[in-house]
Parts: C-alpha cells; structure tokens; sequence
C-alpha cells in the first residue's frame, strides 16, 4: 500500500508545501510575531523532514523535539487553529487534494499536545 508521501509525490511536494506554509506566515502578522528571531531556513529544513517522516516517507526527523522547540512561546489554541488554518492554504496552493490534506493533518495532529500553552 501506498504512503501518503508517496501520494503526495514525494520530496518536491512536501518542499512546495513547506515554501507556501512560509509565505502564509509571513502574510499573518499575528502567527509572524512567533517566528521573530527564528531560523527560517532551518525551520524549511525541519519542517520538511518531519512532514516527510510523519507521512511515511524515507526520512528522518533531526530537529529538536516539539516540547523543546516551542516552550517559552505560550501558543494559545487559537493561534494553534490559526496556523493549522495558513498550512491548509498552503496546501490548496499546492493542488493538494482534500482527502489528501487531512492525511496530512492527521499525521501532525499529535504534536498539537506537545506544544500548546508550554
Ligand atoms: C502543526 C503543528 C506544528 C508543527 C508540526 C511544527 C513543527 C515545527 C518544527 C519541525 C520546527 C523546527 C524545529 C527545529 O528547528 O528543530 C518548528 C519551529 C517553530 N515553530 Fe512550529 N510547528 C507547529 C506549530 C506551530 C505553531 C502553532 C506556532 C506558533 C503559533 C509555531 C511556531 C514555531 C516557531 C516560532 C518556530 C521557530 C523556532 C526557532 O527557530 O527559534 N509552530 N515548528
């Protein structure tokens, strides 16, 4: 059976997300806030081989842990909503089809626990 990065199509999708979602964050000033001071370049890095672990693809993750990375941010449900809200843009950016798109969700769906109110 199929992976859901594979029915993605593979690396160049997920990195044509990963772009969009930076472009979504920059246009929101309230999720932009958050990202003052942030490594943008290493977030496209992280975020890209998360997505890809998580969806079943051949990578592996290498960043910091997600209670690790977003302590001391105190996101709010609301903002978590928000920004879950810019990546579905981003993926409609990207012809990502719905069903798809909540495979997606689903697979980063466990990490809204590891980092809301930290
Ligand atoms: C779908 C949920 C989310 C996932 C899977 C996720 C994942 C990640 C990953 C993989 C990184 C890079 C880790 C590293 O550098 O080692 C990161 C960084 C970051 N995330 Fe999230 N994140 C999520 C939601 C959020 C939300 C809701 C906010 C704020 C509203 C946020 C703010 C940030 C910021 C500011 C950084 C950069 C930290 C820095 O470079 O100092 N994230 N996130």
């Amino acid at each position: 059976q199929t992976t859901v990065f594979e029915q993605l199509g593979g690396h160049s999708k997920v990195n044509e997300i990963v772009e969009n979602f930076v472009i979504e964050i920059e246009r929101d000033p309230v999720i932009l806030a958050y990202f003052e001071g942030a490594n943008i370049d290493r977030f496209v890095t992280k975020l890209s081989e998360q997505i890809c672990q998580r969806t079943g693809g051949p990578c592996e993750y290498t960043g910091d842990t997600m209670e690790q990375v977003h302590a001391g941010m105190n996101i709010t449900e609301a903002d978590f909503n928000r920004t879950v809200d810019l990546l579905i843009n981003a993926m409609n950016r990207a012809d990502v089809p719905h069903t798809l798109q909540n495979q997606v969700l689903n697979a980063l769906a466990p990490t809204r626990k590891e980092m809301l109110y930290l």
